[in-house]
């Protein structure tokens, strides 16, 4: 795999996210076109540097059909940039479809969030599983984060938080990701585990049908006092009882009544709905 950077050439910019700016580019060899995300650590302290380092290094390890593949990464010290060069997901991000959605007033179909549910879960299951002795935490599982293919495959990106843990320990940091999509326990002071990234995927699942996050609130502390309720309105009245039961399960405010991500994947309201598109 090439990598200098005078083999790409740079068709667009098409978005910006933790750290740095993802640009669409196309390599001049194999004409493939891949997404470069070009951070600048200049600036960033050495926590944030170890931060960076263990986010390429969880991404360059995991190969899964649902996780954006790592490709490769260019340094340049004199600008202090980091190139790290991904697949391209045509489909773009689920953030975009969201509002695209909402905009025009058309729900998102039952059998592709069955899909999403299914294939994240897949990845996260990866993440979970990931090397025998250490799990990888996402923390960051929200719609801008979740991308999808030409195929309309459903990748997990951006290991902007990621972090590698010990198998038993969790992280000790307690406020991070998306404040939406934050559990009660990461909430309550309590450690981020599995069960944290479960409590996200319902609610990006939840989002998905209602085109807005279960929990909402104009301030931090409403916020806050909304998620350790646990009280979520129903999705829309078309989508099937067996997906709010399936959202309500994982949006269980006591994390150990919560599924793992395994009974998600061999539940039978999920087994009966999905395939694998590729
Ligand atoms: C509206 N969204 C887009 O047009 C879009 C498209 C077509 N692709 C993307 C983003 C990515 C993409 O295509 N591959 C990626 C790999 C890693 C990360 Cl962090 C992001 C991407 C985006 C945001």
């Amino acid at each position: 795999v090439s990598n200098k950077l005078e083999d790409f050439e740079v068709l667009e910019v098409i978005g910006s996210g933790s750290f740095g700016t993802c640009y669409k580019v196309c390599n001049k060899y194999d004409k493939m076109i891949y997404v470069c995300k070009a951070i600048d650590y200049g600036k960033m302290d050495e926590n944030q540097k170890e931060l960076l380092v263990s986010e390429v290094n969880v991404l360059s390890g995991l190969k899964h059909p649902n996780i954006v593949q790592y490709h490769s990464r260019i340094i340049n010290k004199k600008t202090t940039t980091l190139y790290i060069i991904m697949e391209y997901c045509e489909g773009g991000d689920l953030a975009s479809i969201i509002v695209s959605c909402k905009k025009n007033k058309k729900p998102i179909e039952e059998g592709f969030i069955w899909q999403v549910l299914y294939q994240t879960g897949r990845a996260l299951q990866a993440c979970h599983s990931h090397l025998k002795h250490v799990v990888v935490l996402h923390r960051d599982i929200k719609p801008a984060n979740v991308f999808l293919d030409s195929a309309g495959n459903v990748k997990l990106g951006d290991f902007g938080l990621a972090r590698i843990l010990q198998k038993e320990e969790s992280c000790a940091e307690t406020v991070v990701g998306t404040p939406f999509y934050m559990s009660p326990e990461v909430l309550g002071g309590g450690k981020y585990n599995r069960k944290s990234d479960i409590w996200a995927l319902g609610c990006l699942i939840y989002e998905l049908c209602a085109l807005s996050p279960p929990f909402v609130a104009s301030s931090f502390k409403l916020l806050t006092s909304s998620i350790k309720s646990g009280r979520f309105d129903r999705i829309p009245a078309h989508y099937s009882d067996d997906l709010h039961k399936m959202i309500s399960f994982m949006l269980s405010v006591d994390h150990e009544y919560r599924p793992t991500i395994e009974m998600v994947l061999h539940h039978p309201a999920v087994v009966v709905r999905v395939s694998q598109r590729s």
